[in-house]
């Protein structure tokens, strides 16, 4: 099945999704985390930190950060759950450079690793790790369904999948504010900031065609996940769904 967001590319309607998510944002590295918390106003970090209390009951042990970007999914991860092993893949070298150099300032490089991988074909094997984290990334996947069904076959049994989507928010009057703020704001400031004049023009669009909410929930259950829930977070701007194996 193809979702609306795979036919969104960052620079031309011809050419591989993946490569062109992959140099967009090795291009906005350097700019990236600034742009991050002045668009979310920080709100972002208390979204991560709910996120990963999800998962604080299970004791994950061995767990990988998909789409880690500048890694700080996986920072916080390691902080609040220190696991042993907290591996983080993307498909942007630039953006985990960033996220390396953030690691290593924190002494923490034995206990958080990076690697490039493509969701959508993962190199690990079966049942290898108890939880897999993903905040922002799978909305810029080339396959959807695919990126899904590696995190699924990597988990273990049993394992824990948390996800944390930028969303629409549905109601008067925060719908009306998001969409002003989405149109007129965010690629505004992302132009002047980034320098790259498409990147965030990409990621309004990307998220107005995002499958949401009970749409995203059959999503993930076709994937072969269970006990799949949802909950939008400050008014919907963003919605953290967890699952299991
Ligand atoms: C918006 S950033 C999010 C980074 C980080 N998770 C955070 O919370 O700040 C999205 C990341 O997804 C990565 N990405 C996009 N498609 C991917 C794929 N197929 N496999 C792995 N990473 C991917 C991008 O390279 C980028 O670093």
């Amino acid at each position: 099945m193809k979702y609306p967001q795979e036919q969104i590319k960052p620079y031309s309607s011809s050419g591989k999704k993946s490569e062109q998510v992959e140099k967009m944002f090795n291009n906005i590295a350097h700019h990236y985390d600034l742009l991050n918390h002045t668009l979310s106003m920080g709100i972002d970090k208390g979204w991560r930190r709910k996120a990963i209390a999800w998962l604080k009951p299970f004791h994950p042990q061995k767990m990988m950060d998909v789409a880690t970007g500048t890694g700080d999914f996986a920072i916080q991860a390691y902080r609040d759950l220190l696991p042993q092993e907290l591996i983080g893949t993307d498909i942007s070298e630039g953006m985990m450079n960033i996220g390396k150099d953030k690691v290593k300032k924190l002494g923490l490089e034995q206990n958080i690793t990076f690697a490039k991988e493509d969701c959508t074909n993962l190199s690990f094997t079966e049942n290898t790790f108890d939880a897999i984290t993903v905040a922002f990334g799978i909305r810029n996947f080339e396959n959807l369904d695919k990126g899904l069904s590696e995190m699924h076959r990597v988990l273990t049994q049993e394992g824990h999948l948390v996800i944390l989507e930028l969303t629409t928010p549905d109601r008067f009057p925060m719908k009306q504010l998001f969409a002003i703020y989405s149109k007129i704001v965010i690629p505004t400031l992302g132009k002047l900031l980034s320098k790259d004049n498409n990147a965030y023009t990409y990621l309004p669009q990307t998220i107005q065609a995002f499958p949401q909410g009970e749409v995203m929930k059959g999503v993930l259950e076709k994937a072969g996940f269970r006990n799949v829930a949802f909950r939008r977070l400050t008014f919907g701007i963003c919605t953290l769904y967890t699952a299991t194996k």
